[in-house]
């Protein structure tokens, strides 16, 4: 759904890629720093429980992935494996987010294993929303669809962590288990989407 608005903020975007590029960072390095920058975010400051911070500093460094591509665009620099880095590069970014939340909620002092459940629910489905994506395109058919593509999982993922670190209560909880509906419902529109395409295809071309 995020996805629409592409065209809208490359208007800001692109303005930001250009000043970017002129510093000389290519954009692979942007892709790498970015994804340093929420890892170290989310190891540094989750486990300890500082969740306000912690979304802060990851906030800031998860826009560095729109800005990797910008950079690319600009200076006529997109590249295969641009692409393929930045997407194995967000996995890490997303895996790291959920595994600071899982080693706070391991920690003796606060653990609690339903809260370890959901992240590791929403580590798994988001991850799995990503793949089902990914192996379409492998297949040769295409799988942009759903609820809850990675823009929309990482807003409501750090507006629930950022809000919790404010204090306000139960905020962690509904937007943990709000992101596992909507995951596991991307997932399913994705298999859905893949099984229709397949099918007109087997129509159109039988084996
Ligand atoms: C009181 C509350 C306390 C809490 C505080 C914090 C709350 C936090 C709240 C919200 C935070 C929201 C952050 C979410 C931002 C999401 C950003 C994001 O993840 O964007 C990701 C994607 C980018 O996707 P992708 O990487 O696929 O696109 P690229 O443009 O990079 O293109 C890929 C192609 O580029 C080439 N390439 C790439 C890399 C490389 N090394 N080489 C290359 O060649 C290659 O061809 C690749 O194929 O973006 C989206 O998903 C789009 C939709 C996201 C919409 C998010 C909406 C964000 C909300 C506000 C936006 C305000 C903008 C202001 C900008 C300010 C700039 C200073
Ligand atoms: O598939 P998804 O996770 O919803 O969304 C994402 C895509 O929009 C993006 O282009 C890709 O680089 C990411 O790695 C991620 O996969
Ligand atoms: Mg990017
Ligand atoms: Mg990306």
């Amino acid at each position: 759904m995020l996805n629409q608005l592409r065209p809208a903020l490359s208007r800001v975007i692109t303005p930001v890629g250009r000043a970017l590029a002129r510093t000389g960072l290519t954009p692979n390095a942007i892709t790498l720093i970015g994804t340093l920058g929420v890892v170290g975010g989310a190891l540094g400051f989750y486990p300890r429980g500082e969740f306000f911070w912690g979304t802060v500093v990851i906030t800031v460094f998860v826009f560095f992935d729109m800005f990797d591509g910008a950079v690319a665009r600009v200076t006529g620099k997109t590249s295969r494996f641009g692409a393929f880095l930045d997407s194995n590069m967000d996995r890490v970014s997303d895996a790291a987010i959920f595994s600071g939340l899982i080693f706070y909620f391991a920690r003796q002092d606060h653990q609690d294993l339903l809260m370890i459940g959901l992240a590791l629910f929403c580590l798994v489905s988001g991850a799995l929303v990503s793949y089902a994506r990914a192996r379409a395109e492998g297949i040769g058919v295409g799988a942009t669809v759903g609820i809850a593509e990675r823009g929309e999982r990482l807003i409501v993922s750090l507006v629930a962590i950022g809000l919790d670190g404010l204090g306000v209560p139960y905020v962690l909880a509904i937007g943990l288990w709000l992101l596992a509906v909507a995951s596991a419902i991307t997932v399913v529109q994705r298999f859905v989407a893949v099984r229709r395409q397949l099918e007109v295809l087997e129509v159109s071309e039988p084996s």
